[in-house]
């Protein structure tokens, strides 16, 4: 599925691993990943984030957002093929990732761009949606009301291309309704690395 934001192209490919596969690989996830939540500063002050986390990447692949640093977890030997499909997919060759675990409906995360220096200036980014559907929402960085919203399934996944973060930002809202856990693989691409 094509959407189309300003000049951007978002894809959204649902099924995109086989059933049993992404059954499998969520399991995998929810038990075996190093999952913390951590605290960010928001306007100078620290707060848990409403979600827990996990950075993979290569060996000294440190990550800074929102007065954090995340050291890296090694990528686990079953991740990689996955980052290899998904590198394929989108036409980037991936070499870190940001894992989410959204526990129920009231874990999301705030506006932002994914636009860290490290990421170098016009990142693509995928992102594998994995467990309980959640509404995803962009909004124009000039003109807020600007905003497209999609869902974003199990197994399901989207590539935001190069260019959008500098023009879209993108959250993940709290949801009233009863949801099942959520993790989120983001694919990333850090530069100089
Ligand atoms: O959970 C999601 O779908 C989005 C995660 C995200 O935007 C990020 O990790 O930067
Ligand atoms: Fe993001």
């Amino acid at each position: 599925m094509h959407y189309r934001l300003g000049d951007h192209e978002l894809l959204l490919i649902d099924d995109f691993l086989d059933a049993e596969e992404a059954r499998q690989l969520l399991e995998r996830l929810l038990h075996a990943l190093p999952w913390r939540q951590d605290r960010i500063t928001i306007f100078g002050r620290e707060h848990p984030i409403p979600r827990e986390q996990c950075w993979i990447a290569g060996d000294g692949m440190t990550y800074r957002y929102s007065g954090q640093t995340l050291t890296p977890t090694p990528w686990p030997h079953w991740l990689r093929p996955y980052a290899e499909r998904i590198s394929e997919a989108a036409g980037e060759t991936f070499n870190s990732v940001l894992a989410n675990l959204y526990r129920d409906g009231s874990d999301s995360m705030g506006w932002h761009s994914d636009d860290e220096p490290e990421l170098g200036p016009e990142p693509i980014i995928a992102s594998l949606s994995l467990g309980g559907e959640r509404r995803f929402r962009f909004r124009n960085r000039r003109d807020s009301k600007r905003t497209l919203s999609l869902d974003l399934p199990h197994n399901s996944l989207l590539i935001m291309p190069a260019g959008l973060q500098s023009q879209w930002q993108h959250q993940l809202p709290k949801t009233r309704k009863a949801v099942a856990p959520r993790v989120n693989l983001t694919f990333r691409r850090l530069v100089d690395a």
